[in-house]
């Protein structure tokens, strides 16, 4: 099969979708690899290191997107990539489409076959392969709110740890799975005290166990979220329903209940955001705005800022799975492999992930009837 990479345009978006080493176990395995020129720049990699693996090096995005029939990407495509979508284009990388209507559209309309990492599942609910930007994003989103609390970013001056005799920062966590744990480690090593709030009482038993009395953990429903929001330093926002658009826990009023200068981070506005007042998605070049006096942080590509980390991190992960679909095929791949059939979000003209077709408000088609007439 032919493997394209091509570098990622979304604002300050480093990463890139193979490493060299990626692209290797493709080239060994017999397949092509394209890469844009300068894809791998800004996670230090450079042409010559792709070359190097074996990676054929051309000048233009149109021309790995024309040439490939595996487009391995880091994000969702934008609206100046659509013109590349043809029919059985296979496209690997996140998609996040339940707040994408366009995007899902443009995907059925073209019959590109669409597989996105983050609802790729195995059989105990995992997702292995938005688990390691999930721990990147749920350990930034502490540093991220311990800079905007910072009186010159805006924010009302505390230090998360405090010092001796004056209180830490009040952290809290709305959901207690890879994002929220990985935040709740960092928060709690700064010694911040934190609360976290998840719906799945077995999380929280775990929680309980992992931290050993270091964090509150706290039954998420209205009258809890409210109670621990009022009393928030800094917010961070981390539920996740697997393909679904994020439920609005967080409601405006409980935002105006925050003190001034108080910081939300909605690490889950890719899915929609889960926070009332959190009603545009913002960038690292503009990573912020102020609501009812609170600073909102939204950006829905976090991992990218930090993408020599993030770059391998994620290849380490989408390799074994992207071997799979090369190597076998979309129809034999997703067969035979249940956790990978679970990635598969637009097939052949339908959307064929449930919660995805929900959130927009699409017919949904079962991915065995979808599949009876694909060519791939
Ligand atoms: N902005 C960014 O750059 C990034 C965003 N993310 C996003 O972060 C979000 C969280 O991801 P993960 O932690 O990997 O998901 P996860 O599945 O590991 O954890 C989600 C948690 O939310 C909990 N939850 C569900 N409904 C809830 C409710 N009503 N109240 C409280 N908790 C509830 C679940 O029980 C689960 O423990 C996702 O939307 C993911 O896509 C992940 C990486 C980067
Ligand atoms: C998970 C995701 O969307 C990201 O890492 O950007």
């Amino acid at each position: 099969m032919i493997i394209g990479v091509p570098k990622e345009i979304k604002d300050n978006e480093n990463r890139v979708g193979l490493t060299p080493a990626g692209v290797s176990a493709y080239i060994q395995a017999g397949h092509r690899v394209l890469v844009e020129t300068q894809a791998g720049i800004g996670s230090g990699f450079s042409d010559e290191d792709f070359s190097a693996a074996g990676a054929e090096i051309l000048d233009s995005a149109e021309e790995v997107w024309q040439q490939a029939e595996m487009i391995c990407k880091v994000k969702e495509p934008l609206p100046a990539e659509y013109k590349f979508f043809r029919e059985n284009l296979i496209l690997f990388t996140y998609l996040h489409l339940a707040p994408e209507r366009e995007l899902t559209e443009q995907l059925r309309a073209k019959k590109v076959v669409a597989i996105a990492y983050e609802t790729i599942q195995t059989d105990d609910g995992s997702l292995p392969l938005l688990m390691p930007m999930s721990e990147v994003a749920g350990r930034m989103s502490v540093q991220i709110g311990a800079q905007f609390l910072e009186k010159p970013h805006g924010g009302k001056g505390v230090l998360l740890g405090g010092v001796p005799g004056v209180p830490p920062a009040h952290v809290v966590i709305v959901g207690g799975g890879i994002v929220g744990t990985n935040a709740a480690k960092m928060a709690v090593g700064l010694g911040a005290q934190v609360t976290i709030l998840d719906i799945n009482a077995n999380r929280l038993r775990e929680l309980d166990d992992l931290f050993q009395g270091r964090l509150r953990t706290l039954m998420s429903n209205h009258y809890n979220i409210a109670q621990a929001v009022k009393d928030a330093d800094l917010l961070i926002g981390a539920v996740l329903i697997p393909g679904a658009r994020a439920p609005k826990l967080v409601t405006e009023d409980m935002v105006k209940s925050m003190s001034p200068g108080s910081v939300i981070v909605d690490v889950a506005i890719d899915q929609g955001g889960s926070i009332e007042t959190v009603d545009r998605i913002t960038t690292h070049s503009e990573p912020t705005y102020v609501k009812h006096g609170v600073v909102h942080y939204a950006v829905a590509n976090m991992p990218g800022a930090v993408p020599r980390t993030s770059t391998i991190a994620l290849s380490n992960v989408t390799i074994p799975y992207g071997l799979q679909l090369a190597n076998k095929g979309v129809r034999a791949a997703i067969t035979q492999n249940r956790a990978l059939a679970r990635g598969v979000n637009v097939l052949n003209g339908h959307v064929v992930y449930e919660a995805v077709a929900t959130s927009l408000n699409l017919p949904y088609v079962p991915l065995e009837d979808a599949l009876h007439d694909l060519q791939v």
